[in-house]
């Protein structure tokens, strides 16, 4: 299975006129997709400038129902994404052998290549894309500019000015999804465990291209996944090919493409932070014949070092814990066994009706 994965790394997607064996996609289950905008399943829109207690609850709704949302008033400057998607392209037009020069694998964790995920399937994706971390723009970038340079500066200052308004969005985005959950500021101020994982969150950021595809019914961007970490922003081009799985008839629904409005994705963390109340949203990317689409994975999770629980103040009065203390690098061991199983990594870290209280995790504040 490495071989085929390696090969995507040098895979010229425009030079072909039909899907390759290597690309079909086969291997996924597939639900009926809805159209943009449609009735009750029109993705929600929330307006970060609009503080008051109905816009909360509306969140709330959202955040247990979707587990995703299109985010506006966010204060990010459009010119900025602008910027961003426009670096992206230069990055992963960049000749195929210098990306292999910075491809992920052995000691690189990070790097030019397929997301970790795809490791699980036998079948290719349609889209390349670059993992890194967010704190470490300039040391690894090198990798793919050794010698610095123009191009490599404006690279580095675009995606560091980009981290710095995205880290302080996402601290907004948590201080509201506190809020959600009934925390007062003075509360989050305090040296709590709230305040803890607002001052010690880190980012790594997912960068996709998804060229345009001669047969996209056959092929798929992004297969379906969650994310494993407490959040995340997606920052898209103008083209739409992000969809969440909404349940009960289960259904894709795509995300429309506006300007400035960043989709927000609840991850598997925050789903145990929340004690299962926020929803951990499967989402997919798809591609189209007709124009090349860019997005950014703004991922925002613990320090690996931070054991996650259910907050305290998330666990309702007579209930307990309904997951285990778990720090993300476990977590992830217990995905990569249970991948092909959607969520099933999360029903590891369940509490069973039978185990004894006392060993339990009463909340992350003990
Ligand atoms: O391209 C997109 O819209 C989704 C990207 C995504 O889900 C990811 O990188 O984890
Ligand atoms: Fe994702």
């Amino acid at each position: 299975m490495a071989s085929i994965h390696n090969a995507a790394t040098t895979f010229d997607f425009l030079a072909v006129n039909c899907v390759p064996e290597s690309h079909v996609w086969t291997e996924q289950k597939d639900y009926p997709v809805v159209p943009e905008s449609a009735g009750n399943d029109a993705v929600p829109v929330v307006d970060m400038a609009d503080g008051t207690e109905g816009a909360i609850a509306a969140v709330a709704q959202v955040a247990e129902e979707w587990g995703g949302f299109l985010l506006v008033g966010h204060g990010v400057p459009i010119e900025l994404l602008v910027r961003v998607e426009e670096q992206i392209k230069c990055l992963l037009a960049r000749p195929a052998p210098e990306k292999e020069r910075a491809a992920r694998g052995g000691d690189f964790k990070n790097g030019y290549g397929v997301p970790p995920y795809a490791l699980y399937f036998s079948k290719l994706m349609w889209s390349e894309g670059y993992t890194f971390s967010a704190a470490n723009v300039r040391s690894e970038f090198r990798r793919i500019w050794p010698d610095g340079g123009d191009e490599y500066m404006r690279f580095c200052d675009v995606m560091e000015e980009f981290h710095k308004e995205m880290r302080a969005l996402g601290e907004k985005v948590l201080d509201m999804f506190y809020k959600v959950l009934g925390l007062s500021a003075d509360h989050i101020a305090g040296g709590g465990v709230e305040r803890q994982i607002r001052d010690t969150m880190t980012a790594t950021m997912r960068l996709n291209m998804y060229p345009k595809c001669p047969e996209p019914e056959r092929a798929i961007g992004l297969a379906a996944h969650t994310d494993s970490v407490f959040f995340t922003f997606i920052m898209q081009s103008l083209v739409p090919g992000l969809q969440l799985l909404r349940r009960g008839p289960d259904r894709w629904v795509t995300v429309p493409a506006q300007p400035g409005a960043l989709p927000v994705l609840i991850g598997d963390l925050f789903h145990v932070l929340t004690n299962g109340r926020f929803h951990n949203v499967l989402h997919r990317a798809v591609v189209n014949q007709d124009r090349e689409r860019v997005s950014v994975a703004y991922l925002i999770g613990p320090p690996k070092d931070m054991k996650v629980a259910p907050l305290d103040v998330a666990i309702r009065q007579g209930s307990k814990a309904a997951f285990r203390i778990v720090t993300w690098p476990e977590y992830m061991v217990a995905r990569e066994k249970t991948f092909w199983n959607d969520g099933e990594a999360l029903k590891i870290l369940r509490v069973t009706e039978d185990e004894g209280d006392a060993e339990l995790a009463q909340g992350m504040n003990k």
